[in-house]
């Protein structure tokens, strides 16, 4: 699904209008209804409902959600808040139409208009939608102060007032803190962006049927994953498939202490659908990973504690690494930034001609040494989580900068990054931004980056697009995270649970 700027919205709405052919009022009405039915579904018809309405159409929508409830019989109080001399041309036709039915239309021109907000009230914020073009000041950000004080359950109309949709607000802003936003048609960037989280709340998309040709052809390099585009993703097998048709995968993970970390990353691999996996650790894990994960097979290091890439003295393979040897390579969980394994590492990424996943301790002996970078086989995938990824660049401003940061880097070295969070955004090395839609705060926990290098090492070693692979793996591992969530709740939940659900169909 695409994520469209605040002028594309704009244009959607118009080319709607006209090519459907519907009335603005009626595109309006339309948006109106949908709010509804989401609000009755949820809300019984003895809630107290307060819906504060600015003087745009975002007010406009605000004013026919009042009819439309009050016809439900709900009991309704409207504050219009007239912070300007202006109304929209719907906004002032839905008021007129307002008018005709109800008493119960209020005016805030000044603090003392403000009502009190009650506990059992439900607060409707139609204040200001995506027509936002400055901060919020005056009796708007008194109101809106008013609001994030009562202690009601608020839902925004469209997003919260005082939010821009795709670029950055300031931290003085006032901004409506809603429990729930609903969103017409496409979700905002605004939504996708850790800082934000205060302002946007559980946030849902109303489809208001808005024109689907101009969906398609408008150009953004900003998507969200849908579950069916995942699932388009997956590659069918076919049923005279060996396990050599989905590859050899190599894991070069481990060291003391941290042999846990190549445990999981490996077992993950496993339930991917690898063909095969070897995975090398310092010799202290043999035995571990042999017992703990027999369906791999294990290539002990020469070293006893830290990966040096090489075999140990009179073993019959070879001396270092082949990389031939294998359909894809997996480095970083539980390495250590031992000299030694920054060596490998160095010595390794030139002899690569394939797309490698990279992760963790690599990232971080990458950003220690950033002209390795350069090395790294074109279409590699990097996973850092936001502190890895600020080591491998630079400090962000805002979170718009660090889009602008990411994109720029996986440009820069033709890379795919996978930018860990609660939407992760995986980079292409074309400048796009897919964001996921799936996981929950449970899998902040440890192991699960390691599940994650683990998930796209065996997507690569089958042949998967390493986009697609990425997309796809973010998407299953977030997935997974859910399932072990909605078993046994978010707290709790461990890497080993994660992997148990992982299911590819
Ligand atoms: N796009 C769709 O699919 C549909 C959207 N709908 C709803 O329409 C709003 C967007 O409506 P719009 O009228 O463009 O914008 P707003 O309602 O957000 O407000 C615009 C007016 O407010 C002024 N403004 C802007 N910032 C501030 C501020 N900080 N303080 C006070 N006033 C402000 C702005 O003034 P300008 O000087 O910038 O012109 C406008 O006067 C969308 O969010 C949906 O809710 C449709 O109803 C359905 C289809
Ligand atoms: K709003």
């Amino acid at each position: 699904m695409k994520i469209l700027n605040v002028d594309q919205i704009r244009s959607l709405d118009q080319s709607t209008i006209q090519h459907e052919p519907i009335a603005p009022i009626n595109l309006m009405e339309r948006a109106a209804l949908t709010f509804v039915d989401w609000f009755v579904d949820h809300f019984p018809s003895t809630t107290k409902t307060k819906i504060f309405c600015g003087l745009g159409n975002n007010g406009g929508d605000g004013l026919a959600i009042a009819r439309l409830l009050l016809e439900r019989e709900y009991p309704v109080d409207i504050f219009v808040v007239r912070y300007a001399p202006r109304e929209s041309d719907d906004f002032m036709h839905n008021h007129r139409r307002l008018k005709l039915v109800t008493e119960r239309v209020h005016y805030i021109e000044s603090t003392t208009d403000i009502p009190a907000i009650r506990h059992h009230d439900v607060v409707i914020d139609a204040i200001l939608g995506s027509g936002l073009s400055r901060p919020t000041e005056g009796i708007v950000s008194d109101t809106i102060k008013a609001i994030n004080r009562a202690p009601a359950t608020v839902i925004s109309v469209d997003i919260a007032s005082g939010l821009y949709t795709d670029q950055p607000n300031s931290p003085t802003d006032v901004i409506i803190e809603p429990d729930y936003t609903l969103s017409f048609q496409l979700p905002k960037l605004a939504f996708m962006l850790p800082k934000n989280e205060p302002y946007v709340g559980d946030w849902q998309l109303l489809d208001i049927r808005l024109h689907k040709r101009f969906i398609d052809l408008a150009p953004t390099p900003y998507y969200f994953t849908q579950p069916d585009e995942a699932r388009l993703l997956l590659h069918k097998r076919k049923r005279f498939s060996n396990k050599g048709t989905f590859g050899h995968a190599l894991l070069l993970v481990g060291s003391y202490g941290k042999i846990g970390a190549a445990v999981l990353a490996a077992r993950a691999c496993l339930r991917s659908g690898v063909g095969l996996l070897t995975v090398q650790v310092p010799q202290c894990g043999y035995t571990i990973l042999q017992t703990s994960v027999p369906e791999a097979m294990c290539s002990p290091d020469r070293h006893q504690n830290v990966l040096t890439g090489t075999a140990p003295a009179g073993h019959p393979g070879n001396e270092s690494i082949d990389p031939s040897d294998y359909s894809t390579i997996g480095i970083g969980p539980g390495i250590g930034k031992a000299p030694e394994t920054l060596a490998m590492l160095k010595g390794l990424l030139p002899t690569l001609k394939k797309p490698i996943v990279v992760d963790a301790d690599a990232l971080n002996l990458l950003a220690e040494n950033r002209e390795a970078l350069a090395n790294l086989p074109k279409n590699s995938i990097l996973t850092p989580h936001p502190k890895e990824f600020e080591r491998l660049t630079k400090k962000w401003n805002d979170d718009y900068e660090k889009l602008t940061i990411l994109r720029d880097f996986a440009k820069k070295y033709q890379v795919v990054v996978i930018l860990k969070g609660a939407h992760s955004a995986v980079a292409t090395p074309g400048g796009d931004i897919h964001f996921n839609s799936t996981g929950n705060p449970g899998l902040s926990t440890g192991g699960t980056g390691d599940v994650l290098t683990g998930i796209l090492t065996a997507l690569l070693a089958q042949g998967y697009d390493p986009v697609e692979a990425a997309v796809l793996g973010v998407f299953s591992h977030g997935l997974a995270g859910d399932r072990v969530a909605q078993q046994r709740g978010p707290i709790g939940m461990t890497a080993s649970d994660v992997i148990d659900a992982l299911r590819w169909e």
